[in-house]
């Protein structure tokens, strides 16, 4: 075990877990394996978790199975004072779970600390949701009956989230869930697993009875497996690639799971002749680089009208070399390291591939000289459309400009790709406004917006961006069964 107070200041040390917590227990993995833990930014060990296998994943989701019952049958309104007291810890602790997140994620402490606060938001937003998860009656078809429509929680959920949003992804997962009256088994990336272990933590101490909330870490296949082909699980609700998305709705095919899949995005983020420039310039910065680009709902493609594209490129420059690179933990940074060492290369590969087919470094476009996995804040003009950043989400600080002539154009050049989560665009004319809107093929439409995500609203995508929506008051449906009661022999 290594001793997290070296490495992360925390006020309340015990926030930091190096275990799992299955059945209300703090366990390792019988085999003693673990996993070592690394700061993005300095690449040092943080700490270890337990390497888990199928045989622990099974006893967490045996663990939730046994805690469903009590737990289902509490009233909604009591299982929101818990969830309202989970919130409320998360906020008392928001800045140790921002230093855990930030030492393991490496995204600025700020930003860490938002994301802390966005966390608890759907926590306190599902443990209302909970309360209305309102039935329906139907007129009745025939005399002497009648006709009822319930909702009832649809058992045991399993939830695979990803490292660029260790927290935030876990609790709009786990709030519908929890307030819907099911209990889980959630299996962090291994990247960032500690953030996950803290809300566990945070729910023991918020009195949420044992066996509702278990924790595991370990390789992905194993884990991933078992919690894809247990028959216990009911309901995956799965955040990361469309590629791993894929892999996991076949999984879950051979016994019939619902799913959710939030998976990857490429969007386009289009700036009009008739924009106003500067607003669409700070758009652009708070959609493309928040966590250095590594965000699924991130500008991949900057496709800017002709007239403005000169103007816009000039004042996005000057805004990107206006960004501070370094540790998360260094007052001022605004933008932290890459995840690891392949992310980095592919942004390299991208930028490569964009320059060779004709594209020109307006700012940035190499590794910065800090070393290790920070890279230089970019902008790129003059991108061509066979270039891969097109096609591919790039996962990195790499703003790449395409250059368009008419609207048309734009929403065929918006909607040329299999991904459909989030689109952005900036325009001043309200016919223009409804016709792009209604010509993008995308869940989420940002319209003179950069920052679109909340508790309030439906999250997802449209194509092979995904399934389900999570947030709002679908977000809760995902966690239910709709039964309808036939009920003859009434009379009238
Ligand atoms: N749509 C959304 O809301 C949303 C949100 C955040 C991230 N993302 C997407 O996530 C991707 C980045 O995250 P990532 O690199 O962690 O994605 P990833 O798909 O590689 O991994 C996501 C999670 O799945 C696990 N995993 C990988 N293979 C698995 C398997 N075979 N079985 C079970 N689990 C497996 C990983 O360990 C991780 O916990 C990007 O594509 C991004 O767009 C989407
Ligand atoms: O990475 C994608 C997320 O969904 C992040 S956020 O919800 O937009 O903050």
């Amino acid at each position: 075990m290594l001793d997290v107070t070296a490495k992360i200041p925390l006020k309340d040390p015990d926030l930091f877990r190096q275990a799992n917590y299955i059945a209300g227990q703090w366990v390792q993995a019988e085999s003693g394996k673990t996993i070592a833990v690394r700061n993005p930014a300095t690449g040092e060990v943080i700490g270890n978790v337990p390497a888990m296998g199928q045989a622990e994943t099974r006893r967490a989701i045996e663990a939730a199975n046994a805690a469903w019952p009590a737990w289902r049958a509490m009233l909604a309104k009591d299982r929101a004072v818990v969830l309202h007291r989970l919130a409320a810890l998360m906020h008392e602790n928001a800045d140790d779970l921002a230093a855990i997140m930030t030492a393991e994620q490496g995204k600025p402490l700020a930003e860490a600390k938002g994301e802390v606060v966005y966390s608890a938001s759907f926590i306190e937003w599902f443990a209302d949701e909970g309360r209305r998860v309102y039935g329906e009656t139907i007129p009745q078809n025939a005399k002497g009956r009648r006709i009822i429509v319930t909702k009832e929680p649809i058992g045991v959920f399993a939830a695979i989230t990803p490292w660029n949003f260790p927290s935030a992804m876990i609790t709009r997962k786990a709030g519908p869930g929890w307030a819907a009256g099911c209990t889980g088994v959630i299996r962090p990336a291994s990247q960032t697993p500690f953030s996950a272990l803290a809300i566990a933590v945070l729910a023991e101490r918020a009195g949420m009875p044992t066996g509702v909330c278990n924790v595991i870490t370990g390789p992905s296949g194993e884990t991933g497996k078992e919690l894809t082909a247990n028959p216990i699980i009911r309901k995956l609700s799965f955040t990361g690639s469309t590629e791993v998305g894929r892999v996991l709705l076949a999984q879950c095919a051979a016994t019939i799971k619902k799913t959710s899949m939030e998976l990857g995005g490429n969007a386009p983020f289009i700036v009009f002749d008739d924009a106003d420039l500067d607003q669409a310039v700070l758009g652009a910065m708070a959609s493309k680089y928040r966590n250095t680009g590594q965000t699924c709902v991130c500008a991949n493609r900057i496709l800017v009208q002709d007239g403005v594209y000169d103007a816009f490129a000039a004042k996005l420059k000057a805004a990107v070399e206006g960004l501070k690179v370094g540790p998360g933990m260094e007052p001022g940074v605004t933008q932290g390291p890459l995840i690891n060492a392949d992310a980095v290369t592919k942004v390299e590969e991208h930028i490569a591939d964009a320059l060779a087919k004709g594209a020109t470094v307006v700012t940035g476009g190499k590794r910065h000289a800090r070393g290790g996995n920070f890279f230089e804040p970019t902008v790129l003009a003059n991108v061509p459309r066979a270039a891969k950043i097109f096609g591919e989400e790039t996962f990195g600080p790499v703003a790449p400009l395409f250059r368009f002539k008419t609207e048309e154009e734009a929403i065929r050049l918006a909607n040329d790709t299999e991904f459909g989560l989030a689109a952005y665009f900036y325009a001043r004319d309200v016919g223009r406004i409804f016709r792009v809107a209604e010509g993008l093929e995308y869940g989420i439409v940002g319209i003179n917006e950069g920052i679109i995500s909340t508790a309030e609203v439906p999250f997802g995508g449209f194509k092979q961006s995904g399934l389900g929506r999570e947030g709002s008051h679908m977000g809760i449906e995902e966690y239910l069964e709709v039964k309808y009661l036939a009920l003859g022999g009434i009379g009238a």
